[in-house]
Order: structure tokens, then C-alpha cells, then sequence
């Protein structure tokens, strides 16, 4: 059996995180899983962890890495027959530290994306609450102004996408990804991507991906696109 392949996809807020990720999952079958989605479920399903956590995403704060690692590792260790691609986690040392102990990465990629281009587009970033489904105006807009494109539910945008709050949340990233990206950069998996168009950076990503993942076949099959 080919070996599993497990990734990371790290970026400031707005960076094209959820964007490239859907992209990978769909061009390798890889399973996209997002610790924003995973947070939704738990939310949703008002576990221990869901209901802890929902006290901070209100207030527009991070989840303390404990209450992460609890929600995020059993489900890691879980998914022993696929390969998969993880958006959002970890965002401090400490959820590096914990993934480190659970499995090995192949691979992490860093997107680097000038302010004024992540300004720009979480202005214009809008979002289906339930889902986290994310549409962007010019970029990626829904079908139907304002409306989700599944659910034809309305689409909100959040304050803290707007430019006040900004400033704030890049510099919280950059202060808690800087020990995270030294760590994979000394493991030697980290290949960092910059630039201000998702469709001029992709085709790098794809072909760095086309190199890594010979096996395609023994991935999870639902995922693989059809020929
Ligand atoms: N790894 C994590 N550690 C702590 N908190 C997290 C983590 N991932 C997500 N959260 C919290 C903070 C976010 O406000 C909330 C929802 O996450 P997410 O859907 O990724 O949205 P987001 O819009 O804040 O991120 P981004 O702007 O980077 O896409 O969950
Ligand atoms: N204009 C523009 N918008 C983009 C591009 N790539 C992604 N977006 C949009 O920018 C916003 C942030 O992207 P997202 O994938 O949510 O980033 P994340 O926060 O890192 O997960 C969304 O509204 C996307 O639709 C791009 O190349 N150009």
C-alpha cells in the first residue's frame, strides 16, 4: 500500500488557506480538513469541547491550544486509511508540538501574501455561517447575490474581516506562526509559496504536489476526480 501523505496549509487570515486547500483536495483526494469546520461540528453537536469553545470564537478570540488538541488529535488518529491536508491547525507551537507527537507531516506549506492584497479581500470576503462556505465578490461570488449557493441561505461578513481589526489579528499570526514555521522549516518540510493571485500561485503548488504524491490510486477514492 503507497504511504499515506499528511499536510499542512498555513497562512495569515485571508491568505487563500480554505481557497488552495479545496483546489489540493479536488486535484489529489486528499481529505481537506479545517479546524474552523471541525470547530463548527463540534458547536453544532454542543460537545464538551464545541460549547467550550464557542465561548471564545464569540468574543472573536483564539482556542486555548488544550481545547484544540482535545477536539482535533482523536480525530487525526482516526483517519488511519487516508491522506489529508489540514487548514487552520496548528496556528501556535504548542498544537505543533502536540500534532508532532500524533504523526509525522510530509509536507507544509506557508502562504505569504502581502497586507494590502489580505485587506482587500477579506473586505470583500463574505460567509455562510453554518457551513463556512467562503465567497469573495470579485473573486468568487455567489450565484445568487448574497445568498449561500447550497442552502440559499444569507451570507454575513465578519467585523473582524474588516481593516480595523486587521492589523491586530496579522500581527497576532505573525508572533505565534514565526516558532511554527522555524520548526518545520528545520524539519526541512516547509515550502513557502508568496504572491498576491491564488491562480498564479497555484500551478506551484500543483507541481510541487505532482512530484510528492506518485500514488493516487490508494488514496481515498470518493475524493479522486473522475477521468
Ligand atoms: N488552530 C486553532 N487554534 C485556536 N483557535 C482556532 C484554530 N483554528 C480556528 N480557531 C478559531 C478561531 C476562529 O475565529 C474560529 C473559526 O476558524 P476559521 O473558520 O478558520 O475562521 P477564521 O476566519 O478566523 O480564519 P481565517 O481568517 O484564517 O480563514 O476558530
Ligand atoms: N480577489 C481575490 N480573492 C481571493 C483570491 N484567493 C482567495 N480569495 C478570496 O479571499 C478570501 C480569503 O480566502 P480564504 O480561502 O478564505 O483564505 P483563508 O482565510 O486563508 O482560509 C475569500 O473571500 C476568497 O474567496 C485571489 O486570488 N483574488
Amino acid at each position: 500500500m503507497a504511504k499515506l501523505f499528511r499536510a499542512v496549509i498555513m497562512g495569515p487570515p485571508g491568505s487563500g488557506k480554505g481557497t488552495i486547500s479545496e483546489r489540493i483536495a479536488q486535484s489529489f483526494g486528499l481529505k481537506h480538513l479545517s479546524s474552523g469546520d471541525f470547530l463548527r461540528e463540534n458547536i453544532a453537536a454542543n460537545t464538551e469541547a464545541g460549547v467550550l469553545a464557542k465561548t471564545y470564537i464569540e468574543r472573536g478570540l483564539m482556542v486555548p491550544d488544550h481545547v484544540m488538541t482535545r477536539l482535533l488529535l482523536p480525530r487525526l488518529e482516526e483517519m488511519t486509511r487516508h491522506s489529508w491536508l489540514m487548514d487552520g491547525f496548528p496556528c501556535t507551537l504548542a498544537q505543533a508540538k502536540a500534532l508532532n507527537s500524533t504523526c509525522d507531516l510530509d509536507l507544509v506549506i506557508s502562504l505569504n501574501i502581502p497586507y494590502e492584497t489580505l485587506k482587500d479581500r477579506l473586505s470583500d470576503r463574505w460567509i455562510h455561517p453554518a457551513s463556512g462556505r467562503v465567497y469573495n465578490m470579485g473573486f468568487n461570488p455567489p450565484r445568487v447575490q448574497g445568498r449561500d449557493d447550497l442552502s440559499g441561505e444569507p451570507l454575513i461578513q465578519h467585523d473582524n474581516d474588516q481593516p480595523e481589526a486587521l492589523v491586530a489579528r496579522l500581527r497576532h499570526y505573525k508572533d505565534v506562526a514565526k516558532p511554527v514555521i522555524d520548526l518545520y522549516k528545520s524539519k526541512g518540510i516547509l515550502h513557502t509559496f508568496s504572491g498576491t493571485e491564488t491562480d498564479r500561485i497555484w500551478p506551484y503548488i500543483n507541481s510541487l504536489l505532482s512530484t510528492k504524491i506518485l500514488s493516487r490510486p490508494e488514496m481515498d477514492t470518493q475524493h479522486i476526480p473522475m477521468p
